[in-house]
């Protein structure tokens, strides 16, 4: 299948784009006039960069506010259209979008719309041009592809056909699969845009908001195997209207969004049954097999664990790493870095075939990570998360034996038993869609629905991904401008919360201080037990409540960048304490403040 994209997607000049779409691997593009206009280049210059870079220019977009119209209107608007088709000549390319009618149409009926698309296209077939008809879902009477299908059958000419764009489809709610029924001649061009779902007027939705695929709430596997299934063989092109991608680096935008196509097209085939272009298949993860934290100087770290209760199981045989455990629960301290604050660096994933989400991981593009080994340890195959975050893989559900590379440790007969709840990845704004994207496509996790965070720095978006027994949940978190180096952190969930926090009280733990503000509207809100409601003030835990069940937990102090939740669920409580991660949040730029007193 080929790939395409929309040069609307990206930021920069036009060349700038065009040299990032073709490192990123893209077949060609749709060039977007507003960055023709805007080049210094003349079009001739253009095509001849593209022809150099590999790219083939798909298409020329758009054409607007043509058909429906009144007849001395009509007439200047093919005069306009004719200088266009002049330009896509000396451009090169020969399939030019023409949007429905948003703004100047007065004309309600269908003939006469038809009879205009019809004379529009004679006109472009005398410079050899093809027009694909596109429905915005803003369109003034033409809003839906069924109704731009029905005149682009009217108009009946062999150089006019549609441009399908799954955000005008989606977002309005109609049915794709009519689209079935489509001739798959006239099947010119389809663009493709996931949306996260926004109760927004459509355009602004449209403009601002799009996602590419994989990252928001449209199904465009569906979509895309509706469209396959109709005969359509042209290329698949991201039209990503997104006020983030417009500012993010452009080759790095690029390959993101090649990335997103990768995904889709695999997942498409997967569930169509082909096994043309087919990955590795994906390994949805069993469980967490370890988490790591890397930096400078952890000895900090050593006795928050201690303190908790974990067991130290022992030092690296070659290496400047230890381990802790708390029952199926292993954190990894690696001080190789020099210079760098304790930070969640890594996460080790336990799978059916390390090597196959691997060779998947790879097939998307995620960039392979070579960390270097000591003879006879255990090569875990990697890659980095857009953060840089390094995700590795192991055959589960059984622990891997790189464990056998640590000696020396104390076991602890009454030590805390614990399991990996959730991990949080925060990453900067501008990272944040394409990590959702590395959770869906890469780590093979599902999407909950997001929410965002009050934070004393501004909201804090998250979208918790995980696999479909909860077994493994990333919380990835949107890090405000503000605040881009929010710390992450690493939830342990416990049978009792209370019995954990009172131990380890004892050790010498002091956890993350909550206000009493927070136990007084707690109490109110729940009516709890005055008893309980006083220990979990004395311990600075936190609780919450859903249908479901309960939850109880309290956050460590920050270490550098990361910092430990104890957490325990309580029947089938669901959620990760939202009505709480505000306090947590304002509680941790008081203690890093320090202004615990005014
Ligand atoms: O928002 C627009 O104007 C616009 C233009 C071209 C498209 O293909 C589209 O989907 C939207
Ligand atoms: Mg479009």
């Amino acid at each position: 299948m080929r790939t395409s994209i929309a040069t609307v997607c990206l930021s920069g000049g036009l060349t700038e784009k065009l040299h990032a779409c073709a490192a990123a691997g893209f077949d060609g593009v749709e060039i977007m006039e507003a960055d023709l206009l805007a080049a210094f280049e003349s079009p001739e210059e253009i095509q001849a960069l593209c022809r150099r870079l590999g790219l083939s220019i798909d298409m020329y977009q758009p054409l607007r506010d043509i058909e429906g119209v009144s007849t001395g209107l009509f007439e200047e608007n093919l005069r306009r259209a004719e200088a266009k088709f002049e330009l896509m000549e000396r451009l090169g390319t020969r399939l030019v979008l023409l949007c429905s009618n948003v703004a100047t149409a007065t004309v309600a009926d269908e003939t006469v719309a038809a009879a205009q698309l019809g004379a529009l296209a004679d006109l472009a077939a005398e410079h050899g041009i093809r027009i694909a008809y596109e429905a915005l879902a803003w369109g003034r009477y033409v809003s839906d592809y069924r109704d731009a299908w029905r005149l682009v059958q009217l108009a009946d000419r062999p150089n006019l056909g549609l441009c399908l764009d799954s955000f005008h489809i989606l977002s309005r709610g109609h049915d794709p699969s009519e689209i079935e029924s489509i001739d798959a001649e006239k099947l010119f061009f389809l663009q493709l845009a996931d949306a996260p779902a926004l109760d927004l007027d459509v355009l602004s939705w449209s403009r601002h908001h799009r996602l590419f695929p994989g990252e928001g709430a449209f199904d465009l596997v569906g979509f895309l195997g509706h469209v396959l299934r109709a005969g359509y063989d042209g290329p698949l092109s991201l039209e990503v209207f997104n006020d983030t991608f417009r500012q993010t680096d452009v080759r790095r935008t690029a390959q993101h969004a090649q990335r997103s196509l990768r995904w889709l097209a695999d997942r498409a085939a997967a569930a169509g049954g082909w096994s043309t272009g087919r990955l590795a298949p994906a390994q949805p993860p069993l469980g967490v097999d370890f988490v790591e934290i890397a930096g400078q100087d952890l000895a900090a770290v050593d006795e928050m664990l201690d303190r908790l209760g974990f067991a130290f199981a022992g030092r690296h045989r070659s290496k400047p790493v230890r381990l802790w455990t708390a029952g199926d629960a292993s954190i990894i301290l690696n001080e190789q870095d020099r210079g760098l604050e304790p930070r969640i660096a890594a996460l080790g994933l336990l799978v059916a075939d390390a090597e196959a989400a691997a060779e998947h991981a790879r097939g998307i593009g995620a960039p392979p990570v070579f960390r270097r080994i000591s003879a006879g340890d255990q090569e875990l195959p990697a890659v980095f998360a857009p953060d840089g975050t390094e995700v590795y893989w192991a055959d589960g559900p059984a622990s891997a034996s790189w464990r056998a590379e640590f000696g020396g440790g104390l076991a602890s007969a009454d030590g805390l038993l614990g399991i990996v709840d959730h991990v949080n990845l925060t990453s900067p704004w501008q990272d944040f869609d394409e990590t959702v994207l590395f959770g869906a496509g890469v780590l093979g996790l599902e999407a909950e629905a997001s929410s965002e965070v009050p934070g004393p720095l501004g909201l804090v978006r998250s979208v918790v991904m995980r696999s479909a027994d909860g077994a493994v949940r990333l919380a990835m978190n949107l890090a405000p401008p503000a605040a881009p180096a929010l710390p992450r952190h690493l939830a342990i969930r416990v049978d009792d919360a209370v019995a954990v926090a009172s131990a380890a009280r004892q050790r010498g733990m002091e956890f993350l201080p909550v206000p009493d503000n927070y136990y007084d509207d707690l109490a109110a809100r729940f009516a709890l037990d005055p008893a309980f409601g006083a220990r979990l003030r004395g311990l600075g835990l936190l609780f919450d409540r859903d249908d479901a069940g309960a939850f109880i937990h309290g956050y460590t102090p920050t270490i550098g960048g990361v910092f430990l939740e104890i957490v325990q669920r309580i029947d089938d409580y669901r959620g990760y304490g939202a009505t709480d991660a505000p306090i947590r949040l304002a509680a941790q730029r008081v203690a890093a403040l320090q202004l615990t007193s005014w």
